[in-house]
């Protein structure tokens, strides 16, 4: 009976509930005694509340059938964090010039988080990341970009901006003067997969965040990710701040809406300095592989199938695309002219700047101009399925009015969808193949990745070769053949026979396409093979069945012997 005291000490107030002052009453211990249906009920209680507990779901990861669960850093994994973090982000958050900024840069690991933290330690200022590594898109991206910042000295700790009692040490170990809030679950259709993400991050994150600013002493100035998708339904172009943006279509646009009435509030009350900055769909090198532009290349190139969306009665739909360095620039602008927060310890001392800018391009492009860009660059022709747009968040178009960005940020993109879009691909493809070198000896391929999309059609010449090639090293390839197929159609000696082919192991397959071709296009030229790629990957190659896969290790085998021999009589 005495275990249950604490426990009871809710339910029946006449035991004080401060264990300290509890004092063992015979007159409560009598009631209890006398009263076995309240005992029944404390237990049933005790029961269907630890059953609750232990069974529901964490915010992030509710699911139902179709969400997938996005794993973040939760406080409880804070021990992954390497012990002396404080220590490295001290040191990573000292500024290199002497008028140098100290600042936070929350979703480092982003696409705009690591371009915005790059670009600020280029210039001087000190920067600490945060990110929470989740699942949303391919973790290795994120590790290479982490890799990249790494190498740059920025120092990225590993962890939610849910993390309150993190922020708060973070905030206590740095003096941050300022901080660029980027962490948000991005997307505009996955919300209707995941809904509760969108609120865990951009909503609750965003609070927690905001907290740790308001406590902190200094209080930094923030500047952070709105979003154009708030203009929602409206349909005056091109959309300036004043429009309306009470019309969401999306629930991630309703939740950055909702992040800039929270920025209203904090600044209101806790004097906090805050620049909310509209992005109209960013897109570049280390981009977002959910993003159109993305995965249309992807897919592209290994001949799969796009959707392309209109919007009723074959209106077209459009973007104001926006190139990541003219982003960039307009971030690092408005850091620059934010002024300081004017609370201090959690107390408003003062009025203190609230603004919102677009930060668009201003020239809106179709979605089928945005495809025939990418053949042009990619030198291959898209397989395209024009559908309705299907009603899960998506807007007709997208059209920015940046004038108030130029006037008060001196904000300029200067960078149009062909040129932006010819460094995303040279890009796309060299870290797909430089990633996939690592397997083979430097010496076994070299090549202008600047001529890779020549070799994905037929550009074989324009591979060159290093002399000192060998068969043997393709042979170390195949010792990491794993999980991913392509199919070839060759022309050499059987002309469009089709052979499956293991692809390197190690990797997931949705990033290997560019680096195989590559690979496979070399070795036959050193075959002294013509041949025409007409490559397709399959949609899941996890989804071969066991007996298929084992098939194709068989053949795949019985081809290599055979183009070997081949190539030797040539
Ligand atoms: O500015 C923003 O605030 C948002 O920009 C981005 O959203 P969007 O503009 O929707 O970009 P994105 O998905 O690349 O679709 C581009 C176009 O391709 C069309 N689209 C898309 C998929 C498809 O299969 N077919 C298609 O036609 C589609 O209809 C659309 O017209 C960010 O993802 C988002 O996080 C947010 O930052």
């Amino acid at each position: 009976m005495t275990q249950l005291k604490p426990i009871l000490s809710h339910l029946d107030p006449i035991i004080p509930s401060s264990t300290g002052k509890f004092k063992s009453s015979p007159y409560a211990f009598h009631r209890l005694r006398f009263h076995p249906r309240l005992t029944l009920w404390s237990f049933l209680f005790l029961f269907f509340l630890l059953i609750f507990f232990f069974c529901s779901p964490p915010a992030a990861s509710s699911g139902g059938n179709k969400r997938r669960s996005l794993t973040n850093t939760s406080h409880s994994e804070r021990a992954r964090l390497s012990p002396n973090w404080p220590a490295k982000a001290h040191n990573s958050a000292r500024p290199q010039s002497k008028s140098g900024f100290t600042v936070l840069v929350t979703g480092a690991a982003g696409f705009v988080g690591t371009h915005v933290a790059v670009a600020l330690k280029n210039r001087g200022d000190g920067v600490v990341g945060l990110d929470n590594f989740n699942n949303y898109y391919e973790s290795g991206l994120k590790k290479a970009r982490k890799s990249l910042l790494e190498r740059q000295g920025v120092y990225i700790i590993e962890a939610d901006i849910n993390d309150g009692d993190l922020l708060s040490k973070l905030f206590e170990v740095v003096h941050f003067t300022h901080v660029m809030h980027l962490a948000a679950q991005a997307g505009v259709r996955y919300a209707m997969q995941n809904p509760s993400s969108y609120i865990h991050s951009n909503v609750n994150g965003f609070v927690s965040l905001l907290e740790a600013c308001k406590n902190a002493n200094p209080q930094p100035s923030i500047v952070w990710a709105s979003s154009s998708s708030v203009y929602g339904l409206n349909s005056k172009v091109p959309f300036s701040e004043k429009d309306r943006t009470d019309q969401p279509a999306s629930l991630y646009a309703a939740t950055k809406k909702a992040g800039e009435e929270i920025a209203h509030t904090y600044n209101h009350i806790y004097g906090l300095s805050i620049t909310g900055l509209r992005f109209f769909t960013v897109y570049g090198p280390w981009g977002r592989p959910d993003m159109a532009y993305y995965f249309f290349t992807k897919d592209i190139i290994r001949g799969k199938e796009i959707k392309i969306f209109e919007g009723a009665d074959h209106a077209t739909v459009a973007r104001d695309f926006t190139y990541i360095d003219d982003v960039v620039k307009g971030c690092l602008a408005a850091l620059d002219t934010a002024k300081k927060s004017t609370g201090s310890g959690g107390k408003k001392r003062g009025a203190a700047q609230l603004r919102i800018y677009n930060l668009g391009n201003t020239s809106p492009v179709p979605v089928g101009k945005l495809v025939s860009i990418l053949e042009k660059l990619l030198k291959v022709k898209a397989r395209k399925k024009v559908l309705a747009m299907p009603r899960n968040g998506d807007v007709l178009f997208t059209h920015a009015n940046i004038s108030l960005a130029r006037k008060e940020l001196g904000y300029k993109p200067t960078t149009d969808l062909e040129t932006g879009l010819k460094k995303f691909v040279k890009w796309y493809l060299s870290y797909y193949v430089s990633a996939m070198l690592k397997f083979v000896s430097p010496s076994f391929l070299q090549f202008e990745m600047e001529n890779l999309p020549e070799v994905l059609l037929s550009g074989i010449s324009e591979l060159s070769m290093s002399p000192s090639a060998s068969l043997s090293s393709y042979d170390a390839v195949r010792t990491y053949t794993a999980s991913a197929y392509v199919i070839l159609s060759n022309r050499l000696g059987e002309a469009n026979s089709t052979e499956l082919f293991p692809l390197a192991a190690g990797f997931n397959y949705s990033v290997i396409d560019a680096r195989i071709l590559a690979l496979n296009a070399s070795y036959f030229l050193k075959a002294g093979g013509h041949f025409v790629i007409s490559s397709k990957i399959f949609s899941d190659p996890e989804a071969l069945p066991e007996s298929s896969i084992k098939e194709v290790r068989v053949n795949w085998a019985k081809y290599f012997s055979e183009v070997r021999n081949r190539s030797l009589d040539t």
